[in-house]
Parts: structure tokens; C-alpha cells; sequence
């Protein structure tokens, strides 16, 4: 596995089930050897647009809850490389499909979709920086561990875009950023020996939620309306 942080791999151990459910569901198993139908990937793709918008939100509002420089630097470089880097896959892909730009924006979101971004936001909203970034961690990495796999495994090129935007140098690199923000953020609220805070438990619990709502994201995605 790749070095996506410390608090990443012993959150990511906490909850097996549901990060195996999340990073080996149907959907990632259809990219990987082209099973997946065009219509699900399409569906999948507008409802995902949508997310970024409100998990770019979710990132700036990390730039408000920062406590240091390093952090609001950090926070806003994912900031930047969602909006102007990870969405073009999306912006790109659909307007191949003749789905444009204003239509994309104004997609009906999907109650799984809702459901995802407003529990991150609120995480946000009612706690603290690192509140916000256990919500945030699984879609960060998660995305990055599904595309590293696939980028070795695909045994079709029917999806090599998407494959290749996670498992690209650059979303590599904001996965390994984040981790190691994330370690700083811990010890810098919590001490070197943050597990064992009493915050640790519920940290580990958000984390465990947000992978569950990516598992219903990909099951959103292959049942289109
Ligand atoms: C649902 C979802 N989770 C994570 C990512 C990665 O940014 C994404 N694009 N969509």
C-alpha cells in the first residue's frame, strides 16, 4: 500500500469491511475490466461532478479552520488541485457524451450524494480541523488506493482516463500531502501520542461513516434512474 499516513492506515484498519466494500465495490470492478455499462459510468460521473463541488467546499472550509500556515497552505492546494485539476476529467469526459458544462452544474443530486456531502460539511461546520479531516480522509484516499490498484490491474482501457487522473503522480502526491497533513494536524491538537485521546475513538467513527456513504456512492452510481 502506499504511504498515505500514519492516522490514514491504523483508520483504514479500524473499519476492514466497509474499506474493502468501498475500494473493491462492483462499480471499481467494472472499470477495471470494462464491464461497467457507459450509461452507470456517465450517471456515476455527473452525480460525482456534483460532489466535488461540495467537497471543494469542504476543503475551503478547512482553509477556515486551519490553525497553522503549513495547514491553510495545505488545505488550499487541495483546493486548487480539485477545481482546477480533477474536475476537468469530469468536464472533459462528459462533454465527449454532449452533456456541457451548465448542465452538469445544474445535475439533480442523488440522496446518496447528499447524504455524503453534507455529513463532511457538517463534520466541518460542528467540529473541528480534524473532524473535517477524518470525513474527508476515505474519499481522498480511497480514490487513490482504487486507482493505484487499477492502474495495474485494468485488464480494459474502456476507463483508462479515469484510472489514469488517480493513479497520476499528481493525485498520488495530494494523497501522500494530505496524509502527512493530517499526521501533523493530530499531533499539533492532540500531542505525539494523539491515540490515545479520548477524541481518537470518534475520529476513527467518522472515518468508519464517510467510507460507508462512498460504498452507497458506487452503488448510487450503477443503479441510474
Ligand atoms: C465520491 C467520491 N469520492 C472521492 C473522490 C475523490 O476526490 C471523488 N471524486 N468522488
Amino acid at each position: 500500500m502506499s504511504d498515505y499516513g500514519k492516522a490514514f492506515a491504523l483508520w483504514r484498519a479500524d473499519c476492514p469491511e466497509a474499506w474493502r466494500a468501498y475500494t473493491r465495490h462492483a462499480f471499481v470492478e467494472g472499470m477495471k475490466d470494462g464491464s461497467l455499462p457507459e450509461a452507470a459510468f456517465l450517471h456515476y460521473l455527473r452525480q460525482d461532478y456534483v460532489f466535488l463541488v461540495h467537497f471543494s467546499r469542504a476543503w475551503a472550509l478547512a482553509v477556515t479552520k486551519a490553525e497553522t500556515l503549513s495547514e491553510m497552505k495545505a488545505a488550499a492546494a487541495t483546493v486548487n488541485g480539485l477545481v482546477n485539476h480533477e474536475m476537468q476529467l469530469h468536464v472533459e469526459t462528459c462533454a465527449k457524451a454532449g452533456i456541457g458544462e451548465a448542465e452538469l452544474f445544474a445535475t439533480e443530486e442523488a440522496t446518496a450524494n447528499l447524504a455524503y456531502t453534507r455529513y463532511v460539511l457538517e463534520a466541518g461546520y460542528s467540529g473541528d480541523f480534524l473532524d473535517l479531516m477524518a470525513a474527508l480522509a476515505p474519499c481522498v484516499m480511497g480514490y487513490g488506493e482504487i486507482g493505484a490498484r487499477l492502474g495495474t490491474e485494468a485488464t480494459s482501457d474502456a476507463y483508462a482516463e479515469w484510472i489514469g487522473t488517480y493513479a497520476g503522480d499528481e493525485y498520488q502526491q495530494i494523497c501522500r500531502d494530505v496524509g502527512a497533513l493530517i499526521d501533523g494536524a493530530l499531533v499539533h491538537r492532540l500531542g505525539a501520542d494523539y491515540t490515545l485521546s479520548p477524541r481518537w475513538a470518534r475520529l476513527s467513527q467518522r472515518f468508519a461513516t464517510a467510507t460507508r456513504l462512498e460504498v452507497d456512492f458506487w452503488q448510487m452510481g450503477l443503479t441510474p434512474a
